[in-house]
């Protein structure tokens, strides 16, 4: 046995010497004395609430600078929660009662930094997880990460966490979609991903192709026709657009009822009932609708319907261009599958985001190949060996927040278990020392 670094929680621990030499030599060691978290998204932090208020010690590893990342950096200047705040809120602190039916980013960005003041949550940023694996020997998590470096301090530093638990908490949405188009190296116009796109402003009078047609490419579309820009969107296969409310009711909001009483079929036959009758036949405009229905294709794939916003209307309008899939890029032009053939100046890909968890999680029982847990909710979000996951529900922040207080009573309940059998040992074995005198 060897202890060879920090001890977290003041709670100085023996760790059992298993490692390959070099990599003990190269990166600090670190015994966490309760779980560790990866990801301050609202995820993470839920979690990290729920542990405190528990009295369980946990540290929180976030790859950037500042909690919940996706919404303070990778999404655009106007974008509002779609579903109504009843749903977004987090456990055990509500948003201020001041807050609109559809909180601003800005609002829930803000909600979420007192959300970590009021828990006392403090996450060590600027510190990615490479890879996380199982100890079966000593049933141990070893969980190696690098913390970035700065300007002033320009040597990585890699650290290996040893822990009991670990929790996922990296997202549906960790990395974005780029996919490979033919002749876009060719285009020479400015290409850019829907998570750094932050307003239409600088596309004013601009021929804009959008890729995609998800909730991001209806919202990047409708913000660029806001900024008096031109944009031609892509609609390759086909999508569900419903209305945010029906008759003043949130559409989500009538979704969850639907589905606590009646089949999935039926609850998303009503809702497409719903739809066509406040849309009608939305074929003429470009938009097929999927043959599988909109909860259950969410349920199955994870495509989110589109809860509509003011986009359909540009639709309607021709202000936005309903295009079919690409062929191929050339020097300031995309030629489509159909054979159009459209001047444009630059590429905004709304192509959508994947989970990361394949590239650092070295475990393929729990998690599948495309890093979402295999089993759905609300069976997925306990893993062997002290593994859980938050926020992988495909069901956005009240899937999650249900997820944390499972997980964190889950770990709760473990954890005191297994501190109190480790005072009662030290305490036997305090007793034997005493006895030796
Ligand atoms: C544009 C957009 C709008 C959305 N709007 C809504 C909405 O209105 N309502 C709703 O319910 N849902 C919405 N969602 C879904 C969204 O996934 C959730 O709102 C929420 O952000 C999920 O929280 P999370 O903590 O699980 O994941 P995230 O918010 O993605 O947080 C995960 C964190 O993990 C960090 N991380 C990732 N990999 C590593 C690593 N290897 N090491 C260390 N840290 C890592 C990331 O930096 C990030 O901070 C939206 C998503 C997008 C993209
Ligand atoms: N206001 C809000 O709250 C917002 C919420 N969101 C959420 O963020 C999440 C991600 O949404 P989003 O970013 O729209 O991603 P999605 O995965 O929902 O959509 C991706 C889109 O890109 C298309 N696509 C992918 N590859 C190609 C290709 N090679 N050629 C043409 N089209 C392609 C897909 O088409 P196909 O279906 O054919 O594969 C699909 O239309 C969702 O959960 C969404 O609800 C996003 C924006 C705003
Ligand atoms: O916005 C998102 O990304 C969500 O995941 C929210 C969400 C979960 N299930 C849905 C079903 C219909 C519309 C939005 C959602």
């Amino acid at each position: 046995m060897m202890y060879n670094g920090t001890c977290h929680n003041n709670i100085p621990q023996m760790v059992p010497h298993s490692f390959d030499q070099d990599d003990l030599f190269a990166r600090r060691c670190i015994w966490v004395n309760g779980p560790v978290i990866v990801g301050a998204g609202p995820s993470g932090l839920a979690v990290g609430a729920g542990l405190k208020e528990q009295g369980v010690p946990f540290i929180i590893l976030e790859r950037a600078n500042c909690i919940a990342s996706l919404w303070q950096k990778r999404t655009y200047d106007r974008l509002k929660l779609h579903l109504p705040k009843q749903f977004c809120q987090l456990p055990n602190f509500p948003f201020p009662e001041d807050f609109p039916e559809y909180p601003t980013k800005n609002q829930f960005i803000n909600y979420l930094e007192s959300y970590a003041q009021h828990f006392d949550i403090s996450p060590q940023f600027n510190e990615t997880v490479q890879s996380a694996k199982y100890d079966e020997t000593f049933g141990l998590w070893r969980v190696k990460t690098i913390v970035s470096t700065s300007n002033s301090n320009p040597a990585a530093a890699e650290v290996e966490y040893i822990c009991r638990w670990l929790v996922v908490a990296t997202g549906e949405n960790a990395e974005k979609v780029v996919p490979e188009f033919e002749g876009l190296e060719e285009f020479g116009g400015n290409v850019m991903h829907a998570c750094d796109y932050k307003s239409g402003m600088a596309y004013r009078g601009k021929q804009v192709l959008v890729v995609g047609c998800g909730n991001s490419g209806m919202e990047v579309s409708l913000d660029l026709c806001n900024h008096n820009a031109s944009p031609s969107m892509v609609v390759r296969s086909s999508v569900h657009v419903l209305p945010r409310e029906i008759c003043g009711k949130s559409t989500f909001g009538l979704a969850v009822l639907l589905m606590k009483w009646l089949p999935l079929w039926l609850a998303d036959k009503i809702l497409l009932i719903l739809a066509w009758l406040i849309f009608g036949n939305l074929e003429k405009y470009g938009l097929r609708r999927p043959s599988l229905g909109p909860l259950e294709l969410k349920n199955i794939s994870g495509k989110t319907p589109v809860l509509d916003i003011g986009a359909l209307q540009k639709i309607r309008s021709g202000e936005i261009k309903v295009v079919p899939g690409i062929k191929r890029f050339s020097h300031g032009r995309v030629e489509l599958v159909d054979g159009q053939n459209l001047e444009i100046d630059s590429i905004i890909l709304a192509t959508g985001y994947r989970s990361n968890v394949p590239s650092w999680l070295k475990e393929n029982e729990f998690f599948s190949r495309e890093g979402i847990p295999k089993n759905s909710f609300p069976n997925g979000w306990k893993g062997k060996g002290g593994l859980y996951a938050v926020g992988f529900t495909r069901r956005g922040l009240s899937g999650a927040s249900l997820d944390a207080m499972g997980v964190s009573q889950d770990i709760a309940k473990s954890w005191k278990e297994e501190t109190k059998q480790k005072r009662k040992s030290v305490a036997a074995r305090h007793r034997r020392c005493i006895s030796h005198f």
